[in-house]
């Protein structure tokens, strides 16, 4: 579905994304990654609006930048609201899928079905200055599949919806791949992209870490150094037992010794035998925390790794 071949974007002395080479096939993909990783530049460079600084990029085996009649085969949501306030979501949309070259009248009746399927029919005749955040969201959507695209391409597709909103939109991406087509899907929330798919792209500094299935990517953290933090009254009965082993590299305590930070090198190792020594030990640890276990920490582990900084 997707080629880039040592693709680099550079605004000026800014890189937007770093040599990325990889290859996407036709399926459901979550781009992860922390605020200014290179996401939108990603998606920017996918969908034309940017030709590469370096490399070259095919989409559908189409160059974006020079191709025009491939934006007919992609669905795109972006991140910034481009709604005009005394506009209603039915003009706009159909306004949208007519820039695709398609007649008035089956313009807006592909425009009608998609904002029936994001649920926005009853409001569709409204400014869409009134609405909220959430059906803002939904027209937005309603807008990138209205042309039945083939691959759909959503910038944070979650901000702003509330608990129901997210559900719904969850819904109706995993009916889009479970129709076989494609979807890339940008957020720096873990969570949002694990409900919808389960394969991942990482990226940070521009640059791709990782990518895989969640569960390739979960056993490559287990591998890479992480920092724990035992929290309890016997924490301190467990120092003698890290001093024993060689995958710790440090340990560090708190001022009232109830809080142990310890740098694991080899983590699964740490996970293998913590219940044994607590069991064995008779000790009372009343919390596990992994405080580099949030993604932006994991990402500057993988980080270092990939520099070659850490092993
Ligand atoms: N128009 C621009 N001019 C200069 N630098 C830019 C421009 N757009 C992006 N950048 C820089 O390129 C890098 C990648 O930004 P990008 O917006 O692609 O990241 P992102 O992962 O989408 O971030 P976010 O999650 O915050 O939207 C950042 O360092 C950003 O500051």
């Amino acid at each position: 579905m997707i080629e880039l071949n040592h693709v680099s974007k550079m605004y000026g002395n800014v890189v937007g994304v770093n040599d990325l080479t990889l290859e996407i096939p036709t399926g459901a993909f979550g781009l992860i990654g922390p605020n200014g990783s290179g996401k939108t530049t990603l998606i920017n460079l996918l969908i034309g609006h940017f030709r590469p600084t370096l490399g070259t990029l095919r989409v559908f085996d189409c160059d974006p930048a020079s191709d025009r009649r491939l934006l007919r085969r992609i669905g795109l949501c972006p991140a910034s609201d481009v709604l005009y306030p005394n506009v209603s979501a039915i003009e706009w949309v159909t306004y949208q899928v007519r820039l695709h070259g398609i007649a008035r009248t089956e313009s807006r009746s592909l425009a009608e079905t998609a904002l029936e399927t994001v649920g926005m029919t009853d409001a569709m005749h409204r400014p869409m200055g009134t609405y909220s955040l959430g059906m803002r969201q939904r027209t937005k959507i309603a807008q990138a599949i209205a042309h039945d695209p083939d691959l759909l391409i959503l910038d944070e597709p979650y901000n702003g919806l509330d608990p129901v909103g997210r559900n719904d939109m969850t819904r109706l991406l995993k009916e889009w791949t479970d129709n076989g087509r494609g979807l890339i899907f940008a957020s720096h929330v873990l969570q949002e992209i694990e409900s919808v798919t389960s394969s991942f792209l990482l990226i940070h500094g521009g640059r791709l870490l990782a990518s895989g299935t969640a569960d390739e990517i979960e056993s490559l953290l287990a591998e890479t150094p992480q920092e724990i933090c035992l929290v309890g009254n016997d924490v301190a009965k467990l120092i003698h037992r890290f001093a024993d082993v060689d995958w710790v590299d440090a340990m560090d305590w708190n001022q009232t010794k109830d809080e142990l930070r310890v740098s694991l090198r080899e983590p699964m190792e740490f996970y293998d035998r913590i219940a044994t020594w607590i069991r064995d030990d008779r000790l009372t640890i009343s919390q596990l925390r992994t405080p580099n276990g949030n993604l932006e920490a994991v990402f500057e582990s993988l980080l270092r790794r990939h520099r070659g900084e850490a092993p």
